[in-house]
């Protein structure tokens, strides 16, 4: 098919309507590849965060009903020991069978009752010695940030706000009483009140990242529902391109491939990267074949009888060069040939960027962006990385406006795409501007100025597509 011109949406449609999310898959919440991959589905908390109530600070743990309404200072009995990571106080006391007859080392993880003399308790409550700190006789329980605070018990008071005034790191805690008074926060982190089991941590469509791997750990979740990444495959025609370092008369770097892997990449795709295949036919039937592993059976490997259809390759192609109306233009002769499915040979009223074409490789979708420089640049950031970025799973990019921070004139009818540089005061051509592909060095966006501007002037409101960010 082709159609007559058409607008920048339209064409963004018309590619974007040729792909759908890859699929879904579970990776492990510790693999450093989930960071950068997005959700697939909507993430809910396994468990609450925090998981239990804990201490927010090192001190004392109280029932705030022992602690005189007046802010007078009271002296408690010190009836337990709270270390983070200790099992629960009643497994505690279970597992150090409440016998202990001395202190345990600093830092063991136990839960340690102290007795009124400073050792160890070896009756358990029957003798006075508070088994479990358990609220029922109040008193104080020396506990460490992080730590489980003992049922019953409410508040943590600050060791440098009681007599106490520090615990040395490592070294002995006999303290028998502690004088403190009551505080006016509690310093008690509860037990889901970041996030209770249930809550969505995270949508469908969103990227993980740092923040995200953290808060899926500590809510419980051990793998995240997550698209991989699309595999692109990107490659140039022209028999003038030449590896890069060739100074052969009448060759030219492939510059395009090399421009348009690194914007792929950039946007979230694993790039396979051809490189440059010379204007003829069968070289590039042959190097489409290759990339979305097409296995050819019989001896004319360019019969499509003899082809067995998989997008198992990749799932994008963007070619760029052969699209317009020259002799050698390979890409249309393929289209024309009847090999690919669902051509779409477009014109659109832009510039750079005018002659476009969509089509179907053996089932892969195929955006075929034109050859020069700026033009493949253009065309691949407005055409190819919105389709990239929704097989990824992401959501389209939201509309965006910036403001012109110089003037500039536009051809009539068309829309005209400028890479710019964005400044606090608005964008400004990058660059020498026009078709300059040193233009793109320094640019981080472009701007589309409307079919009917000619002039642009500072101030004016123009479309802004942001450049992806490298990596
Ligand atoms: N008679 C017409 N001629 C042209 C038209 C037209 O409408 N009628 N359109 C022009 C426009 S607009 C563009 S854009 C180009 C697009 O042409 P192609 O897509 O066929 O691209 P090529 O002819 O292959 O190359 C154009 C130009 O770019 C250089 N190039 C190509 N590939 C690379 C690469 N990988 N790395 C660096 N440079 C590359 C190539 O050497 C040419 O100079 O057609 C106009 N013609
Ligand atoms: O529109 Mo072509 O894309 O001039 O460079």
């Amino acid at each position: 098919m082709t159609s007559g011109p058409r607008t920048i949406a339209e064409h963004t449609a018309a590619a974007l309507a040729r792909v759908r999310p890859v699929a879904a898959a579970s990776v492990r919440v510790d693999d450093p590849a989930v960071v950068g991959l997005v959700l697939a589905a909507d993430v809910v908390a396994a468990a609450p965060v925090p998981a239990f109530d804990h201490a927010a600070m090192d001190g004392y743990a109280v029932r705030s009903a022992d602690l005189p309404d007046d802010g007078s200072s009271v002296t408690l009995e010190v009836r337990g020991d709270r270390r983070p990571g200790v099992p629960s106080p009643a497994s505690a006391a279970d597992a150090v069978g409440m016998k202990s007859a001395a202190p345990a080392p600093p830092g063991a993880a136990d839960f340690i009752p102290t007795t009124s003399d400073g050792g160890a308790a070896d009756g358990g409550a029957a003798d006075g010695g508070a088994a479990d700190g358990g609220a029922a006789d109040g008193g104080a329980v020396r506990i460490m940030t992080g730590a489980p605070v003992p049922d019953g018990f409410d508040a943590v008071v600050p060791v440098e706000r009681t007599s106490t005034s520090r615990f040395v790191a490592g070294g002995p805690t006999t303290e028998r009483t502690v004088t403190l008074c009551r505080q006016a926060r509690d310093h008690v982190r509860r037990a889901g009140t970041d996030l209770r089991r249930g809550d969505q941590i995270a949508r469908a469509g969103d990227v993980v990242g740092p923040g995200l791997v953290a808060i899926a750990a500590a809510a419980g979740l051990v793998e995240l529902p997550v698209r991989r990444r699309p595999r692109v495959a990107v490659l140039s025609t022209g028999s003038e391109l030449a590896p890069l370092g060739t100074t052969e008369a009448g060759t030219i770097a492939d510059s395009n491939s090399l421009m348009l892997a690194a914007l792929v990449r950039a946007a979230g795709a694993d790039v396979v990267r051809i490189g440059a295949v010379p204007d003829d036919a069968d070289a590039l039937r042959a190097a489409l074949d290759h990339v979305v592993g097409v296995k050819t059976a019989g001896p004319d490997r360019h019969d499509p009888a003899d082809l067995m259809p998989t997008t198992g390759g990749v799932d994008l192609i963007v070619t760029s060069g052969g699209v317009s109306a020259g002799a050698s233009d390979v890409v249309r002769e393929l289209l024309a040939s009847g090999s690919a499915a669902d051509v779409d040979v477009a014109t659109v009223a832009m510039r750079p960027g005018k002659p476009q074409a969509l089509a179907s490789w053996r089932g892969a979708p195929w955006i075929a962006v034109p050859g020069n420089p700026v033009s493949a640049f253009v065309s691949t950031v407005l055409y190819a990385l919105p389709a990239v970025r929704r097989l990824a799973g992401r959501p389209d990019r939201p509309a965006a406006t910036v403001r012109a921070a110089t003037g500039w004139s536009s051809p009539p009818g068309k829309e005209q795409v400028v890479p710019v540089v964005t400044r606090p005061d608005g964008v400004t051509p990058a660059g020498r501007g026009g078709h300059q592909l040193s233009s793109l060095a320094h640019a981080d966006a472009l701007v589309v100025v409307p079919a009917e501007v000619a002039h642009v002037a500072p101030g004016d409101p123009l479309p802004h597509v942001p450049l992806p960010e490298a990596r």
